[in-house]
């Protein structure tokens, strides 16, 4: 197999596409040496002292883990003195963070999951990372908070370091979805799958189910839909999938097909699903369209969606395109 490398895919893609410039290709490379570090930190364990609470709490209230904090750290610490960004946010943290005024600053904002699915790190399931690229508007001095409210389809490049058994990036330029797979040995990412697609026929679905009873009636009637199989009106058997991760299963959805969904339910009309927009729904429908699949948040298009604040959350549900047509379809019907 002929090797090719992130560093040399990248070059060959501003050189025949323009879709990036040097400065967005040396961001990648920032964040995909960040994501190696993530996941060297990982594979540590309890060896390296990595695992359980570090007993605080981030701006969504949520008990953060030591990975949560490492992984933020490793990320912010990478990308502020390598002046390609004008500002980072994080949903770790409460507000954005701007690059110190000893470093240069560059044209990017990047928005972060440090560590998405924390609730896996202590039984040793996959978790990842995942990344969003905005412009930042043009002549300001500081980015503000207002500067990062900007729809998904404006993004330029998203993509997630999934740590499982093996340690894969997954990238967006605007031009396709490549897998590069991380060698331990040689310390390099190596392109392992070109121009992903997701198939269209599909037989999967992920959902957490203990939720049914909250859900909306559009979702039930869906996945109720599902559940009756050969016997009910979608004629076929399905499987069911939830790793409580959305880096994992979307992975997997890109590679074999099907649909993820986080919808907004009864319970907490001020928290439309769980997911977070700018961190979250964004870079993996960004992903998910480019790989030929959907992303909606049942009404419209994700990345069609205006932010109104940082910490948004959204429902979500994405992959296969017949699919989340349909589910889709419910909502309106
Ligand atoms: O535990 P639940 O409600 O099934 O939620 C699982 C979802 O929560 C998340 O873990 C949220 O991510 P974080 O770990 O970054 O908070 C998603 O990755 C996943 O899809
Ligand atoms: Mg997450
Ligand atoms: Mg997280």
């Amino acid at each position: 197999m002929k090797r090719v490398s992130l560093t040399q895919y990248l070059v060959e893609e501003q050189r025949l596409h323009q879709n990036i410039n040097a400065e967005l290709r040396l961001l990648i490379e920032v964040v995909a040496r960040a994501c190696k570090r993530i996941s060297y930190s990982v594979s540590k364990g309890a060896l390296g002292e990595v695992l359980g609470s570090a007993d605080t709490e981030n701006i969504q209230g949520e008990v953060q883990k030591k990975l949560d904090v490492i992984s933020n750290e490793i990320l912010l610490e990478a990308n502020e003195w390598g002046g390609h960004l004008a500002a980072m946010a994080s949903e770790e943290m409460e507000t954005i963070r701007q690059i110190p005024s000893r470093y240069p600053k560059g044209e990017f904002l990047l928005l972060f999951d440090p560590l998405d699915g924390s609730s896996n790190i202590d039984v040793n399931v996959s978790i990842g990372t995942i990344f969003s690229v905005l412009k930042a508007p043009e002549g300001m001095a500081e980015p503000t908070e207002q500067d990062f409210l900007q729809p998904g389809v404006q993004q330029v490049a998203a993509g997630y370091a999934v740590y499982g058994p093996q340690t894969m990036l997954v990238l967006t330029t605007g031009n396709g979805v490549q897998c590069f797979t991380l060698d331990r040995e040689m310390g390099s990412w190596v392109l392992t799958q070109s121009d992903m697609q997701i198939p269209e026929t599909t037989k999967e679905f992920a959902i957490n189910m203990s939720n049914k009873r909250h859900w909306h009636a559009p979702v039930q009637r869906y996945v109720d839909e599902m559940l009756l199989g050969s016997t009910g009106p979608r004629g076929k058997d399905f499987n069911m999938r939830w790793i409580a991760s959305m880096v994992a299963d979307v992975h997997r959805i890109l590679n074999r097909g099907g649909i993820f969904m986080y919808p907004a339910d009864m319970r907490d009309p001020s928290q439309p699903g769980k997911l977070r927009l700018m961190y979250e729904a964004n870079p993996m429908a960004m992903i998910v369209e480019q790989a030929g699949g959907a992303a909606t948040d049942g009404v419209g298009r994700i990345m069609d969606i205006q932010p109104a604040k940082l910490h948004q959350r959204v429902p979500v549900f994405l992959g296969s395109k017949s699919e989340v047509e349909l589910v889709t379809r419910y909502h309106a019907e």
